[in-house]
């Protein structure tokens, strides 16, 4: 196939939970790229259709909407395991509902991987340091999270499922890899995500384009030994934040490759077509296959 680039060693079968979020149809469109048999399991609670829509069809691609609060029961080789609400006003929304999708979700999915033999990869967060007392923050440090606080449905739901992934590696010899993921923007994040700007927008937060997430993720995920390696994705009111990335640029040669400047005006053209597009639907209540969202998504991705 002609889209086919830098082909892993082989075809895998592949799930994605949340592969209809922000980060997860980034992922998907790279793994259906590579030729990968991709199957999203989403339930729809922050992601969209719409994300994905362009693989529907496609003899390698599966949609399942699904809540893997409940099990699931499929043939796979790995799992990126996404599933969570992410930004603060959508896993506080529903606290409980957050602490489920990560606690017994993760399970869940780390069951599955134990059933087929298979990999698994949590996307996990740089929430799990809270408000760090030491900076940048290096994966061994433990982190300053308030258990009862509004923040603690994910943090510590993030923090107990790091804890579920590495209980089954040592318990039943899964194989699992956990990205501490820190802020990352681009096309398809939420319009009104919610994240870094509050109070008087003095915090410190640190920055990735979602190419360079997703190209961390398949490098982590493919890695012949486990690290932790942190990677940019949120939020809250931790004073400062900067991940230290020395371990991910020596084990998997990784680090940012996007420039913030190239990064913004792809997520502000994105932004632009989104209004433009939402205008469009709030006089037709229809909008046309050949939308600039569509062509948009198709240029830069292809
Ligand atoms: O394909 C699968 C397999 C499993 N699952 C679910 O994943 C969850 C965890 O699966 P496990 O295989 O770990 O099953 P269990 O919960 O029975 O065992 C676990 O708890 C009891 C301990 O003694 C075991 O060591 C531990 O693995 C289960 O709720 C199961 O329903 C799936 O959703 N899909």
């Amino acid at each position: 196939m002609k889209h086919r680039v830098n082909m892993l060693e082989r075809e895998k079968r592949i799930l994605v939970t949340g592969g209809a979020g922000f980060v997860g149809s980034h992922l998907v469109d790279r793994l259906m790229i590579e030729g990968h048999e991709v199957t999203v399991v989403d339930n729809f609670f922050t992601g969209r259709k719409r994300n994905v829509e362009h693989w529907i069809g496609h003899e390698n691609f599966e949609l399942i909407n699904h809540d893997i609060v409940n099990p699931l029961f499929i043939e796979v080789d790995q799992i990126y395991h996404l599933a969570s609400p992410a930004s603060p006003p959508n896993y506080m929304y529903n606290p409980v509902k957050t602490i489920k999708t990560n606690t017994i979700g993760t399970n869940n999915m780390l069951g599955l991987a134990k059933r087929v033999r298979g990999r698994l990869l949590l996307a996990s967060t740089s929430e799990v340091y809270g408000d760090p007392e030491i900076h940048p923050q290096p994966e061994e440090y433990w982190g300053h999270v308030n258990p009862i606080g509004p923040r603690a449905c994910y943090d510590e739901g993030k923090r107990v499922a790091e804890t579920m992934c590495y209980a089954y590696a040592k318990q039943d010899g899964i194989q699992v890899r956990v990205a501490r993921i820190f802020n990352t923007f681009g096309p398809r994040m939420h319009m009104n995500d919610g994240r870094v700007v509050y109070g008087e927008g003095q915090q410190t937060r640190s920055f990735q384009y979602v190419s360079d997430l997703v190209d961390g993720l398949v490098k982590l995920m493919n890695r012949g030994t486990s690290k932790i390696v942190k990677k940019p994705a949120m939020q809250d009111d931790p004073k400062k934040r900067k991940p230290d990335i020395t371990k991910a640029k020596n084990y998997l040669n990784w680090s940012p490759q996007v420039p913030m400047l190239e990064g913004i005006n792809r997520t502000i053209e994105y932004f632009f077509n989104e209004l433009r597009r939402s205008k469009h639907s709030e006089r037709n209540f229809h909008v046309p296959e050949t939308d600039s969202l569509k062509s948009y998504h198709k240029t830069n991705l292809i």
